[in-house]
């Protein structure tokens, strides 16, 4: 992994009163979120959360409502105040900073994007974009200057004396990003962007936030509870429940080799053709496979190798980048991920969503003991109950930064 921007370590957010006592009292902290919820009527929004963000990866945060995702971001700039724990970013400890650091982390390192945009009503978008820099004190041509250029990236050339509500809510939310981005940023948060624009939208959204990242390279830790979204945009995805981490890691991890039953269930709907890669499936080379068949790259999606594989009798030689042969797939290999055979999550349970041989497993021959070198990080579950539970405190959601 690339060096890491942020870092968290041992982050909890407990709401309610004496909430703070939960994380270093060994009988309160092993107590499940429900039985805090009876004992003390505290919410565990996020408990005991680990993990880094690369610089460049778009990562994103997965889950229910309710299991703590919007919680999890906002603590990462102190917009909702940690309980307790570390989030280091670029090796600074944002828990310690003072005011006029945490405003400088707010308007120069990271911004971030809100599902009901956030904009300011008053102001035309040239504005709106702008505002980040009129705050930061740029003078006003370079700021117009500036804003111009991020107008035009996000795609609102034309639009620029319009205010908010003569836009569309995918234009609406054009202008959020532009804001994000006017101010130049090294990380981008975003907080469910999408969930309030209609599908179609959604897609042309989720489309330009991948150009925008790929032209910008810019970090990205984006929160939604949709799995298509998580899978399209994420290098690694965080599935989050009850406010715990269930598992992170890239898509085909999740999808392949489901941690428990509960992610198996998660991404049962997904067509695991369209996500696995044929390191999934590739076995040993048996000895009477001919070497001279057709070869595809370990890391073409199985729905890509389907034409090759079905237009040949004998087995498809699978070859990693510098061109080794390291295995072969056939017919059956692909049949079995498409009907799901054979598997079991590593909670034990025959789920059908687990890839025998694949990348964890390593059971029936497979080539591969390994996926990609990606962090595949498990924790234990633990049956706690939904959101029904405590008000909420009056930190409002969308703060303006
Ligand atoms: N200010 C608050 N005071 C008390 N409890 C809160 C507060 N904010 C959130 N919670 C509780 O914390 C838990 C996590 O909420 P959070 O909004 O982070 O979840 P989420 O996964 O983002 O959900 P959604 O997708 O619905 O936004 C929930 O049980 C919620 O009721």
């Amino acid at each position: 992994m690339n060096s890491p921007v942020i870092s968290v370590r041992n982050l909890w957010k407990v709401f309610g009163s004496g909430g703070e006592k939960v994380p270093g009292n060994a009988g309160l902290s092993g107590q499940s979120s429900a039985e805090l919820l009876e004992s003390t009527g505290c919410v565990t929004a996020v408990r005991n959360m680990n993990f880094d963000v690369a610089k460049g990866e778009v990562f994103v945060v997965m889950g229910l409502s309710g299991s703590g995702k919007s919680t999890l971001i906002r603590c990462l700039t102190r917009l909702i105040e940690p309980t307790s724990g570390q989030v280091l970013v670029d090796g600074r400890d944002v828990l310690q900073a003072g005011t006029s650091e945490l405003r400088e982390l707010r308007r120069r390192k990271i911004s971030m994007v809100f599902q009901h945009f956030g904009l300011l009503p008053h102001r035309t978008v040239l504005d709106n974009v702008s505002y980040g820099l009129q705050i930061r004190g740029t003078a006003k041509n370079e700021r117009y200057t500036k804003s111009q250029e991020i107008i035009d990236l996000v795609g609102l050339t034309g639009y620029e004396q319009h205010y908010p509500d003569q836009l569309s809510g995918g234009m609406q939310q054009r202008v959020g990003l532009g804001r994000a981005l006017a101010g130049d940023p090294d990380t981008i948060l975003f907080d469910e962007p999408f969930s309030a624009l209609d599908p179609l939208i959604r897609r042309d959204m989720q489309a330009e936030v991948i150009r925008l990242h790929k032209e910008m390279g810019k970090t990205m830790v984006f929160v939604t509870h949709d799995l298509s979204e998580a899978l399209k945009l994420g290098d690694r995805i965080l599935i989050m429940r009850d406010g715990e981490m269930v598992q992170m890691g890239s898509g085909d991890q999740l999808v392949g080799s489901p941690a428990d039953s509960y992610i198996a269930d998660f991404v049962s709907e997904v067509p695991r053709a369209d996500v696995l890669t044929l390191k999934w499936i590739t076995k040993t080379v048996a000895s009477s496979t001919a070497l001279d068949g057709p070869v595809l790259a370990a890391g073409t999606l199985i729905r890509d190798a389907i034409p090759v594989v079905m237009s040949t009798i004998s087995p498809v030689l699978v070859s990693n980048g510098d061109g080794t042969i390291l295995g072969q797939i056939d017919r059956d290999s692909i049949l079995s991920v498409i009907h799901g055979s054979g598997s079991h999550t590593s909670d034990g349970r025959n789920s059908g969503h687990h890839i025998s041989g694949g990348p964890t497993s390593g059971n029936n021959g497979a080539a591969f003991p390994a996926a990609g070198g990606r962090d595949n990080e498990t924790v234990p579950n633990k049956e706690v109950p939904g959101k029904e539970a405590a008000g909420k405190e009056a930190a409002s959601k969308e703060a303006v930064v």
